[in-house]
């Protein structure tokens, strides 16, 4: 869901907030906000749940009370809380007397998230997110035969969530292409010395790919999670297996293609490859679409078709994955 940004408790407890509307109640178990024409009630228990507290919403124009769709699990009930409007149409929601690892939330009202599911949904929504504190939180792990989409996929995330993901940069031994630059889109790296810092354990996993030796490097992932982000890796199959038997938890993605023609034509239309390395890639392709639908090792198979509407999908199954406790971004 929303982006959440490290945020320092202590700094906002002693009193500093960011000048735009805070109101706080300690005493009251419900905080009122006010964005615009609304006002936004938040702490009570209005669905009588004791997962996650209540938001209600007060339109002033109409004068009508609502409560939205409620995305994702916010804090349970507590004796109080303080609220900061964020940018972006988020709130964000201090739960106070917990431990610091429960007390970030942030609410968004009006993110590009919400305003997607509002138009989908077709009701008022809001959703919880968790704040991030630092502390990585699960890296995703994002396969597919070469052409598939990965890539682009992983860009379209990045763009609408930028401060929440990060891209874990792989080494290759494989040439730069034409657009490619050293240390953002890989680490172009001789054979000899990605072997060596192989051996000498530099290296989450590595994998031969169409016959150019991959991998990703220990301290590419720290340098993600230490920003504070969620790191994702685009790897192959091979790859995903080896992450999944590490001690690394990650979630796990496989994009299909609609069919081997399809994808046979995005690899030309991109105009990456000869004719020789995109045949290469179309019959390892083949091996491992088997492999990434049958292994069991992928909690997420999406059919990257339409691409406006893959994307979509790999945003609303995370609410999927939300519910099963799986992840949460
Ligand atoms: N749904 C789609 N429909 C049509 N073209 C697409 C779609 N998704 C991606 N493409 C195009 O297909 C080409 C391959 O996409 P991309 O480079 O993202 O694949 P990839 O899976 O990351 O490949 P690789 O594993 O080789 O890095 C690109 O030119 C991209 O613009
Ligand atoms: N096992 C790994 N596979 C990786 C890594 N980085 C990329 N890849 C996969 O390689 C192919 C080909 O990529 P391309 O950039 O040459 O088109 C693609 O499917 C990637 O997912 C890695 O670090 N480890």
């Amino acid at each position: 869901m929303g982006e959440a940004p490290a945020i320092s408790v202590d700094h906002l407890e002693n009193g500093h907030s960011n000048g735009v509307y805070v109101k706080s109640e300690p005493k009251n178990i419900e905080i009122s906000v006010e964005i615009g024409d609304r006002t936004f009630m938040i702490g009570g228990n209005h669905e009588r749940n004791n997962f996650s507290i209540g938001v209600q919403i007060h339109d002033k124009n109409s004068n009508n009370w609502f409560s939205p769709i409620v995305l994702g699990t916010g804090p349970k009930p507590s004796q109080g809380y303080s609220a900061f409007v964020l940018e972006q149409g988020r709130i964000l929601v201090i739960k106070k007397g917990s431990p610091r690892n429960e007390s970030i939330w942030f609410l968004e009202v009006d993110s590009p998230y919400v305003r997607e599911q509002k138009k989908l949904l077709r009701k008022e929504v809001v959703a919880w997110s968790k704040g991030v504190r630092g502390n990585a939180e699960k890296p995703i792990v994002i396969s597919g035969p070469s052409g598939v989409g990965k890539g682009t996929l992983i860009s379209m995330l990045m763009k609408e969530f930028p401060s929440m993901f990060g891209f874990s940069v792989s080494h290759t031994t494989r040439s730069p292409r034409s657009m490619e630059r050293d240390g953002v889109h890989y680490h172009f790296a001789d054979k000899k010395v990605m072997e060596k810092e192989i051996k000498d354990g530099k290296f989450l996993e590595f994998a031969s790919v169409h016959g150019n030796l991959y991998g990703t490097s220990i301290e590419s992932v720290e340098a993600v999670t230490d920003s504070g982000k969620r790191c994702i890796l685009d790897i192959d199959v091979q790859g995903a297996r080896s992450v999944r038997a590490s001690s690394l938890d990650a979630i796990f993605i496989f994009v299909c293609p609609p069919s081997m023609k399809e994808l046979e034509d995005r690899l030309r239309a991109r105009g990456t490859e000869t004719e020789e390395q995109i045949q290469k890639r179309l019959r390892n392709a083949e091996a491992e679409i088997k492999e990434g639908i049958s292994s069991g090792i992928f909690g997420l198979i999406l059919y990257n078709d339409n691409l406006e509407e893959c994307y979509k999908k790999l945003k609303v199954n995370r609410l999927l994955l939300i519910a099963q406790n799986v992840v949460m971004f």
